[in-house]
Order: C-alpha cells, then structure tokens, then sequence
C-alpha cells in the first residue's frame, strides 16, 4: 500500500487578523457566510493576503483540490493500493476514504472544505473525510511506513519510472510532497529526498507521476 501525504498545504480558514478585511468580508457576504467560516482563497482574498505573513504562498486550496482529484481517481485508488492524506499549514490532518468522490466543482469543493473545518467529519453519516488535529511527524508515525520518500526538487535525480520502481519495493512506503505554491517544507521532514526532474514540477504533476510509476510495477 502506497501512502501519500500532501504535506504544509495552503489550506485554512480565513485567519481572524483579516477578518474584517474589506476582501473577505464582501466575498464572505456573497457567499451567504461568516468571514471566520470561509475559505482563504488568494484568488479572491489577495489584497487580505498582504497582511499577513506568508502571505505569497497561503490561501492554495486549489492545489489540495488538484492533488486529491488525480489521486483519488487514480487506478492505484481504485485497485485498493493508495492511502490519501492532506496535511495542513495548521497541523490538521484530513483522512480521506478511498471511496470519496470529491466534487469536480472548484467552488464545491470550498464549501465541502468549510463544511469539514467546522464539523470535523463530512457527511455525517458516512465519514468520508475526517478532520483532526495533529503534526506531520505524528501522522507518519501514526502510519508506521517501512520507507519515508520526500518529494523535493533539491534531492536525487530519479527517473519517475525508477523512483515507482523502488517505492514497489517497499510493503508500505510513504510519500511527501508539498502542498504549497513557494519555497520549502515548513514542517520538520525526515526521510530520502527524491527529485523527479530538474526543474520544480507543480505539486499535481509529482502526484501524477509517483502514482503512475507506482502503478506500472504494481499492477
Ligand atoms: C510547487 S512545489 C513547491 C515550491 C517549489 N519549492 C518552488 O519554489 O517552486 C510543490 C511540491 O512539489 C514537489 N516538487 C516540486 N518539484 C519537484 C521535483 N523536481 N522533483 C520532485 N518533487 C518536486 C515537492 O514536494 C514540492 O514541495
């Protein structure tokens, strides 16, 4: 079983120093919302943004979304030989049944996100996704893996059909790619450093390539 985690990802509620930020507020309104329950979004709050720190690089629930659409989709998801996790700027960490069919909808998909920051479980009843609080470290002794990969543009060069290779070689291999737009790792991260290519990838095409390599000696 392959375990991913999309790690430090951009996604958050709006923080409450911007609550009251013009850019919110009408956006919040529009949305029939309270600031503090939606979505920060640097497609709509950019101007917010400015305020606060790490303001280039917050306010990415696009990419969470990317990521989770390829992965959940993928044949290894279908076959019973991913695990999906999404690890949050905040040390929350989201479960996520491989069952899921997350909304294609962009705008959807942050009412789902909403939805789950202030119930901690949605839907309800069949507990698709589960929200929790808890650093990436934690999560991966949690998981237990018998190798931790780091996705990262400064590791060693791996062809993607090589890397999915070794990770086949492994019972419960984990993979950590990083879930933000800009520079590095904000969380303590052990394990190999692995690049794919050299030159930064988007987040999304890493997951595609790790999961597809996987797939060709898996299955
Ligand atoms: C958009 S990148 C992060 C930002 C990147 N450091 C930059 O400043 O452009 C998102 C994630 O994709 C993965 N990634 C990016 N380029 C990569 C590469 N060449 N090889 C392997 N993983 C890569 C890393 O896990 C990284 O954290």
């Amino acid at each position: 079983m392959l375990h991913l985690v999309i790690a430090d990802s951009e996604l958050e509620l709006v923080p409450q120093s911007i609550a009251d930020h013009p850019a919110v507020v009408n956006y919040a309104k529009r949305r029939g919302k309270k600031p503090e329950e939606v979505v920060l979004d640097s497609s709509y709050h950019h101007s917010a943004l400015r305020k606060l720190k790490d303001g280039d690089r917050r306010g990415r629930p696009d990419i969470v979304h990317i990521c989770l659409l390829n992965a959940l989709e993928s044949i290894a998801n279908k076959e019973g030989k991913l695990r999906v996790y999404v690890h949050t700027r905040n040390d929350e960490v989201i479960y996520i049944k491989p069952e899921t069919r997350l909304p294609r909808n962009y705008n959807r998909f942050l009412g789902l996100m909403e939805s789950l920051f202030k119930n901690k479980v949605v839907p309800q009843d069949l507990e698709l996704l589960r929200l929790e609080e808890k650093t990436l470290s934690e999560l991966v002794e949690e998981i237990g893996p018998d190798e931790v990969f780091v996705m990262h543009e400064g590791g060693e060069l791996m062809k993607p059909r090589d890397f999915g290779k070794v990770l086949a070689g492994f019972e419960n291999p984990l993979v950590i790619v990083g879930g933000f737009p800009h520079g590095d790792f904000r969380s303590q991260v052990e394990g190999k450093k692995v690049s794919l290519y050299h030159e930064p990838l988007m987040a999304w095409t890493v997951v595609n390539e790790l999961i597809t390599n996987f797939e060709h000696w898996v299955l």
